[in-house]
């Protein structure tokens, strides 16, 4: 399978450092020995910014992986400024990723409220389906901590409208809000989220290129994606000593503390994918079979992957959600958070205004 891994913008930079990181052997002593990726497919990474310097941060990602699209140093979450900068290097930016031969999936991660990555990322993907035929585009959209400010809540907004306007073949969502209750400071916070995204991701793709004991490929994935609104997230578990079953396994993959996106996925979610990794001997695959089937009773279609693998048994899962929500309050906030600051734009500037009349029919006296 030929996999794209786009990075746009700052926090698409980072999660695509992280996949880096983690496809050549992770935080190992040993990883900065791998000249080569550990998996099977073909993956090739980009990382797209107006930023030079944040691309500079990175360290998982190659020098030649790096775009700085040039003349601008990031946008200042302005979206209007970060269309008009892919316009103006749509060739170059397509360029770079043709170059990189023929994909069959591609993932365009990004957050929804930076300037760059959520005004380049639609934009992207429609080019991508207008020169890759038969490409999947999935894109990633990291929503904003709900106290980042109006701006970022308004890019939220817009973005994502944006996104789903585009052709893509469904979206994965990250909360940061979500998943802040990971850590205390936010760059231990930014990290564990990145390192979550990539896990999945990678998981995810060994699977889909993997030969299954039960198959579930490409296309049922995009049958998952194409589910519901076309919107859903991933869910992740890794059995330990204390697992009790594979069922109870299976059950923890859905549940909250897994997920990327809050939901519940018994009530919210259209479709499913259960891709299940371990050593054979852990693998029961009647019991497998039936919590499989005991999901569908509650989800409607739940297809199921095995993958033999060394290894305790772990656990991804993917679903299209139903319903949002969480999203629909992110669009109520940010409607406020528009209103509250045309209105104090407004004040501000009768206040000037008022301030000015105090002079208007006198003269510079000297
Ligand atoms: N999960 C996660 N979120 C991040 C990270 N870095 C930034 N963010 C979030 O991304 C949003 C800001 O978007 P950026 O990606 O920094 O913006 P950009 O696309 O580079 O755009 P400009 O800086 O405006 O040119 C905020 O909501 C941040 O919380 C990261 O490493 N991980």
């Amino acid at each position: 399978m030929n996999v794209l891994m786009l990075g746009i913008g700052q926090c698409g930079n980072r999660i695509l450092d992280a996949v880096n990181r983690e496809a050549f052997g992770g935080s190992s002593r040993l990883s900065k020995y791998y000249s080569r990726q550990k998996f099977p497919s073909r993956v090739e990474t980009l990382a797209i910014n107006t930023a030079v310097n944040d691309l500079k941060e990175l360290r998982f990602t190659a020098a030649k992986d790096r775009l700085h699209v040039p003349n601008l140093h990031g946008v200042g979450a302005n979206r209007g400024i970060g269309k008009q900068g892919f316009w103006e290097n749509r060739e170059m930016i397509m360029e770079e990723i043709e170059r990189r031969g023929d994909f069959d999936i591609a993932f365009v991660m990004t957050s929804a409220s930076g300037g760059t990555g959520s005004s380049f990322t639609p934009l992207v993907v429609h080019e991508l389906r207008e020169r890759y035929k038969k490409i999947t585009v999935i894109p990633v959209m990291v929503l904003p901590f709900r106290e980042e400010g109006s701006i970022y809540l308004q890019n939220a907004a817009f973005s994502m409208r944006d996104i789903m306007e585009v052709e893509s073949d469904g979206i994965i969502l990250v909360d940061n809000q979500y998943l802040k209750r990971l850590s205390g400071d936010i760059k231990t916070a930014y990290d564990k989220i990145n390192e979550m995204v990539a896990e999945r991701l990678l998981f995810l793709i060994e699977s889909l290129d993997s030969e299954m004991l039960s198959v579930t490929d490409l296309g049922d994935f995009k049958t998952v994606m194409k589910g519901g609104l076309g919107m859903g997230t991933l869910g992740f578990y890794e059995s330990d000593k204390k697992t009790a079953s594979l069922t109870s396994a299976i059950e923890s993959s859905l549940k909250p503390s897994g997920l990327l996106y809050p939901a519940d996925v018994y009530e919210d979610a259209a479709r499913a994918m259960i891709i299940i990794q371990g050593s054979r001997d852990s693998l029961d695959v009647d019991e497998i079979t039936k919590s499989v089937e005991k999901l569908s009773t509650k989800i409607g279609q739940v297809f199921k992957g095995i993958v033999i693998k060394k290894g305790r048994p772990k656990i991804l899962s993917v679903f299209t959600l139903g319903q949002v929500p969480d999203l629909e309050m992110l669009y109520a906030q940010a409607a406020q958070a528009i209103q509250d600051e045309k209105s104090r734009k407004t004040r501000a500037k009768k206040q000037l205004d008022d301030a000015f009349a105090y002079i208007e029919d006198l003269e510079e006296v000297y």
